[in-house]
């Protein structure tokens, strides 16, 4: 029955569209955003701007940055239902009560059924606004506080950390916010963003979209890694641990969490930038020590890296969250926030161009066989 089929089990290497929105070079290391590399985006963007670039495939000018600008603010609005919704289920994960909001969402929002590029702009717009009052109001309200109104006058990453803490935060703590979102913004056929396409494939619309995506990047396989990562340096505690810690999970050919890459053969050019952060972050806050416990790991894992096993960008984010004092289970949905624009332009690509997707498995169960009625088996 499978004479001569080739299966790619977990569509490894496998080129299922073309898309004109990231590039990356797995064996450089190297990640272009629309050909803009994620080094010069890091350095001399803004979320703001490279949600544009990616959406729009330029970089704005200063008014149209405005205008887009004035979209996104615009949207910091969340229906009253919502804050029920949270209340009701806020001893959740962060990332089950994210995905039962947007899901909700689609319910309470006035054309959230609406499709086409207009329709898919217009709810991406709001969902890339509101996901941040989201996982921002459910953790005021499961630690017994009132939700933060939005500022419409901050940045987007100055905002998400005015509504989680109460405060307006420092432009130090806005920008390596900022930069984290850059950096995950954007990621081709990644599990998450596939995820949503199909779902798009389907003519449904992007509200389901989304939820498919958060529902897929919240596995430790994917964005759930940050977390696995910050318990794993708990769990070593000292630098001098970190060597039987990778002994023991590779004598039981366990996974590394932070480490590997279905693409990446070099180490994931978005990891040097959160490393930055940890180290110098780590110093500023008097707690070097987390830099010095992932560092030692690195080292360890030096013997086993010789298919090209490298750090992925989630083996630093979580230790910079945790010196910003954000609790680990936020560290999926903060990376969900910064991903937000890369799913809406992947349902965008999926929506212009739309096309069924739907593979093959090849069978491999019981000829076909003769019905035994119940009473005879
Ligand atoms: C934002 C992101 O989603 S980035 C990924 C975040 N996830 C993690 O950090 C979790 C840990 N990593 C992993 O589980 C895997 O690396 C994945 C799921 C990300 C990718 O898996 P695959 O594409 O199947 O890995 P790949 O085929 O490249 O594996 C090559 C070899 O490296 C090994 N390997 C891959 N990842 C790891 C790891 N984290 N620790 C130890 N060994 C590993 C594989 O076992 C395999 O070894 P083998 O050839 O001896 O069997
Ligand atoms: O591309 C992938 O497979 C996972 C990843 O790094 C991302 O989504 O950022």
């Amino acid at each position: 029955m499978s004479d001569g089929v080739k299966i790619n089990r977990g569509l490894k290497d496998v080129y299922f569209e073309r898309s004109g929105v990231s590039h990356i070079d797995g064996k450089a290391g190297e990640l272009l955003y629309r050909g803009y590399t994620i080094h010069d985006l890091a350095e001399h963007s803004t979320f703001e701007e490279v949600c544009y670039l990616l959406i729009h495939g330029e970089l704005p000018t200063s008014d149209q940055l405005a205008e887009f600008d004035s979209a996104l603010k615009a949207a910091r609005e969340l229906p009253d239902a919502v804050f029920d919704i949270i209340a009701s289920c806020k001893d959740g994960h962060p990332m089950d009560v994210l995905r039962t909001t947007v899901s909700a969402l689609a319910a309470l929002e006035p054309g959230s059924a609406e499709k086409g590029r207009v329709g898919f702009l217009k709810n991406g717009i709001r969902l890339t606004s509101q996901v941040p009052m989201i996982v921002a109001a459910h953790d005021r309200i499961r630690n017994g506080k009132d939700p933060v109104a939005a500022d419409k006058t901050l940045t987007h990453a100055a905002n998400w950390l005015w509504m989680l803490g109460g405060e307006i935060p420092s432009e130090a703590a806005a920008r390596l916010a900022d930069v984290d979102f850059i950096l995950h913004a954007e990621h081709g056929a990644n599990a998450s963003s596939f995820a949503a396409r199909v779902t798009v494939s389907t003519e449904a619309n992007l509200h389901g979209a989304i939820v498919t995506a958060l529902s897929t990047l919240a596995g430790p396989a994917h964005g759930g890694a940050a977390e696995d990562v910050m318990k794993m340096v708990h769990e070593i505690g000292k630098p001098e641990n970190a060597a039987d810690y990778v002994k023991a999970k590779r004598a039981n050919r366990e996974a590394v969490t932070g480490f590997g890459h279905r693409v990446y053969r070099a180490e994931d050019p978005r990891a040097r930038h959160m490393r930055e952060g940890v180290r110098k972050l780590g110093e500023e806050k008097g707690a070097p020590e987390w830099y010095e416990i992932l560092q030692a790991v690195v080292e360890a894992m030096k013997p086993y890296s010789r298919h090209g096993l490298n750090v992925n960008v989630d083996f630093y984010s979580g230790v910079v969250y945790q010196l910003h004092g954000i609790p680990m289970d936020l560290y999926v949905p903060i990376f969900a926030i910064g991903r937000m624009p890369g799913w809406l332009v992947q349902c965008l690509e999926q929506e212009e161009r739309n096309i069924l997707l739907r593979p093959l498995t090849l069978y491999d169960g019981p000829e076909k066989r003769a019905y035994v009625p119940i009473g005879e088996r």
